[in-house]
């Protein structure tokens, strides 16, 4: 390894004790780093991996809020702004018990090269709360949200910082967020948030964009290697935004998926997923993913959801959380002849599984490019509300589509100038650097 990336390494685990799942996002992108550090001394004579590492501010804040019982109860809110060398911190919520510094960062981490690579002006953040939204009433939401906002409020804005939805987040959240922030602020600033509802500056095909995305630089990548979807058996893990909407469009290109899951458990259904009986159990009466049984009781439930990567397929979509893929899933899904691995999660193979599916010519498009369509399409959300404009679905979805194109060719074109072809997390990771790096040289020492 590069003497300056080791460094930095070290330093940082020095300086961030037990932030484990960040120190695991920045070593995979230092990492493939080495020919861009090598060919050029600039970024070490200037300290830009120390300072690429460091957010540029981090708020903790407490959240108070009183539940349908009348009780109070503290979380914990989270903010980070990482880096806004190309534009306004910009990033989702993440709502889950697991939230603490060392997720928030690595999300925020990733998120700085995820907006480079779209092409749009938007630096990187992250951020969330340790509340856990499951089985919480409207009202409980709601009170939440508030609570959360009041604080959130003082450090974000359209030109600042401006969150979206993560996990168990999405568009009731954001509406009691955004009602919040106009109510303290007395401005009706649209562009402050975005996955906004429809008829009060969303824009169309943000709900679907991420799902949509991964599955557009898929076939982007299918197309380069003359693979056809077609007639292909999918697993995606996952049956929130991400996967549905990944489910979605794989499935009207003429893939089939037969598995999918929540943390309880994974259904198996050898004739297709039925997806709108999916989105009535998790979209509308936000149910377990086990009630599919209800309707289709000869398709199968299991409730390890890990083992959801035992199931025979072509492909797998990992659509739910981090490290939900180890070695011994990765080993699992090549004894079965998967042909590919696109990252619709953020960073849900580990180290030790990413190794493993690129010694054995695995094709893999990291998180980083395949998920980035969400973050465009908020970036297209942000310009429809800039200029006053409602494009039509066909329209975002165009563009999504475009920009997903161009990040599968950049991600490749790039691996190739640095001698790493095929190598996509190479590719992704200085494609990324290179451009929030040289924006950070020529914004000066800030
Ligand atoms: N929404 C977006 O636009 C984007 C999201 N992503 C990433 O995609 C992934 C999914 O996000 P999204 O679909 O928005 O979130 P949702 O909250 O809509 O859905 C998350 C899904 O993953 C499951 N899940 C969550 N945590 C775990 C866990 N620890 N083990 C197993 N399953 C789990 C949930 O099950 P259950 O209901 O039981 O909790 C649920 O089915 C995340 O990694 C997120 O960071 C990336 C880019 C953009
Ligand atoms: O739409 C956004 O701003 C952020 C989406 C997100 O959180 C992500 O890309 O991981």
């Amino acid at each position: 390894m590069h003497n300056y990336i080791e460094k930095v390494l070290t330093k940082l685990k020095k300086r961030n004790p037990g932030e484990v799942e960040f120190h695991q996002a920045v070593e995979e992108v230092l990492e493939s780093l080495e020919p861009v550090l090598e060919s050029d001394s600039s970024y070490e004579e200037n300290s830009i991996l120390e300072r690429i590492i460091e957010p540029e501010r981090q708020i903790i804040f407490r959240v108070p809020w009183v539940n349908d019982a009348g009780e109070t109860k503290v979380n914990r809110g989270f903010r980070i702004e990482f880096n806004s060398a190309l534009g306004p911190y910009k990033g989702g919520l993440r709502f889950h018990p697991s939230v603490y510094t060392g997720i928030v960062k690595f999300l925020g981490f990733e998120q700085i090269f995820k907006n480079a690579l779209t092409g749009r002006p938007i630096g990187g953040a992250k951020g969330g709360s340790d509340f856990d939204p499951k089985g919480k009433s409207d009202q409980e939401i709601m009170r939440f949200c508030q609570s959360f906002m009041t604080e959130l409020a003082r450090h974000i804005g359209d030109k600042t910082d401006v969150p979206a939805g993560d996990i168990g987040v999405g568009g009731r959240e954001i509406g009691y967020l955004f009602g919040q922030y106009k109510r303290i602020k007395n401005r009706y600033e649209a562009g402050v948030l975005t996955g906004k509802g429809l008829s009060w500056g969303g824009s169309l095909a943000r709900t679907e964009a991420t799902g949509y995305g991964l599955v557009y630089i898929l076939a982007e990548m299918f197309k380069d290697k003359q693979i056809t979807l077609e007639g292909k058996e999918v697993i995606v893990s996952g049956s929130g935004n991400v996967a549905i909407y990944a489910n979605e469009k794989i499935s009207e290109l003429g893939a089939k998926v037969v598995a999918m899951s929540d943390s309880s458990g994974y259904i198996y259904d050898q004739n297709g997923i039925d997806l709108d009986l999916i989105k009535e159990i998790k979209e509308v009466k936000r149910g377990r993913i086990k009630e599919y049984l209800e309707k289709y009781p000869e398709a199968e439930y299991y409730n390890q959801c890990h083992d959801i990567w035992t199931v025979d397929c072509d492909l797998a979509l990992p659509c739910a959380t981090q490290n939900e893929i180890n070695l011994e899933a990765v080993k699992k899904l090549i004894e079965n002849d998967v042909i590919a691995i696109a990252e619709g999660a953020n960073m849900p193979l580990t180290p030790a599984a990413i190794e493993l599916v690129q010694a054995n010519n695995i094709l893999y498009i990291p998180g980083k490019a395949a998920n980035a369509g969400g973050v465009a399409t908020s970036a297209l959300e942000m310009t429809q509300n800039a200029m006053f404009a409602e494009w039509s679905f066909e329209e975002v979805d165009q563009k999504l589509k475009q920009i997903m194109i161009n990040i599968y060719q950049e991600a490749s074109t790039t691996a190739a100038k640095y001698g790493k072809k095929g190598d996509l997390v190479a590719g992704a990771n200085i494609a990324a650097f290179l451009k929030v790096a040289n924006a950070m040289l020529d914004q000066g020492v800030v």
